[in-house]
């Protein structure tokens, strides 16, 4: 296994790309969807079912951690991948996004942020310094910059001053990062929905030299159509020989649209979110499982599916455990979502590589129905 942190690209297709990401923990194929890990654990699947999806890689979150079991204990407990055992490789997100979007009274200066905890209302405190100490505890392969995500709408000087704010915290994440064979450290680009604001952004994190980048301060809220209206230009302005990180994305056809403009990285908490919420994703569209219509239904989720719950159970099952608030129900619609996921991503990797990525996109749209099946 390498010691080193390389990406090697395999083939194109048009704008998407398949390749390979080496790090001393394994191997990431991409395009990668990461499953979510944020609290150590994949919620509702123990580690070897979330590799048994296929998942080369997952994600843990600095703000969560931090605040529950403390970076520090798990440092003590021999790092992340023992404490969750999980040997595979782990990104980890800086926590500057969660601080704005879950704790409490947040005050952010030039310095960094002090908060409290959604958990206990205890007070504390994020920089870039801080944010890199906590990833080095945990032990992650890939460690983000600590940035500011901007809530959307704003204005353009409200984008502007974030996104200069967040590239004084990359060259300071860079400096507190060190010189750490193996592991890798992300930059994340900003500049909300507008173009010349991200390549600015972009310009700035090359001259500080990064082994991926992200495309960071979408989906929150923006929609589709405004994401990828970004994501037409976005991917560009990054170095092509380096990994390119859509953050928090997404829904089975953004995931897709993505990777059609040059993505090769993501995360959602969707598929195992929503599998703890019932729904399904399909080749076929949704399957809300709650719905009266799939009780007496024999069938599987879908015909075509491999998966635990495709193989072993009904839809009358898994609604009837649904509706009874079964444990079960959260673990085999979180499998079959997290196996689902992963399928696309296989699917498109193959293509890409055979040149057929087009006809593997008309094919997975013209499958799914519009609105619940
Ligand atoms: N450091 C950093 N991290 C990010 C995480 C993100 N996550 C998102 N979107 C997640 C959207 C999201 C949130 C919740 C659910 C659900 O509950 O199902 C689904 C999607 N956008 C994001 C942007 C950033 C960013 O710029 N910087």
């Amino acid at each position: 296994m390498t010691q080193r942190f390389s990406f090697d690209l395999h083939a194109t297709d048009g704008k998407a790309r398949t390749g390979a990401i080496s790090t001393p923990r394994g191997v990431i194929r991409t395009p990668a969807f990461m499953p979510v890990g944020t609290a150590a654990t994949v919620k509702a699947m123990l580690p070897e079912s979330v590799a048994a999806t296929g998942a080369d890689i997952l994600l843990g979150n600095t703000y969560h951690l931090m605040l529950r079991p403390t970076a520090e204990r798990i440092a003590r407990l021999g790092g992340l991948h023992k404490f969750m055992n999980w040997d595979k490789p782990i990104l980890t997100d800086s926590g500057g996004f969660q601080v704005m979007s879950l704790a409490g009274l947040r005050k952010l200066t030039e310095e960094g942020v002090t908060f409290k905890s959604h958990i206990d209302g205890s007070r504390h405190h994020l920089s870039p310094e801080r944010s890199m100490e906590i990833q080095a505890l945990l032990g992650s392969d890939i460690v983000m910059c600590f940035d500011e995500c901007p809530a959307l709408p704003a204005d353009r000087d409200r984008i502007k001053s974030s996104m200069d704010l967040s590239m004084r915290w990359a060259q300071r994440s860079r400096d507190a990062f060190g010189d750490r064979p193996g592991h890798a450290l992300f930059g994340i680009q900003q500049g909300g929905l507008e173009q010349d604001l991200r390549e600015e952004s972009a310009q700035a994190l090359q001259a500080i030299g990064f082994d991926g980048y992200a495309v960071g301060g979408l989906a929150v809220g923006e929609g589709q159509e405004a994401m990828f209206g970004v994501l037409d230009y976005a991917p560009d302005q990054l170095p092509v020989d380096k990994p390119r990180y859509l953050m928090g994305v997404g829904k089975p056809d953004d995931i897709v649209g993505a990777v059609k403009r040059g993505i090769d990285m993501m995360d959602c908490v969707l598929p195992s979110r929503s599998g703890r919420t019932g729904q399904a994703f399909t080749r076929h569209g949704v399957v809300n499982i709650k719905n009266a219509r799939h009780q007496d239904d024999p069938r599987p989720l879908d015909e075509a599916c491999t998966c635990p719950a495709c193989r072993g159970y009904s839809r009358a099952y898994l609604h009837h455990v649904f509706r009874a608030n079964e444990m079960i129900s959260g673990m085999l619609l979180t499998w079959h979502n997290l196996h689902y996921f992963q399928q696309i991503m296989a699917g498109m990797r193959d293509a890409i590589s055979a040149g057929t990525f087009a006809a593997w996109e008309a094919d997975f749209h013209a499958l799914r129905a519009q609105g619940d099946i």
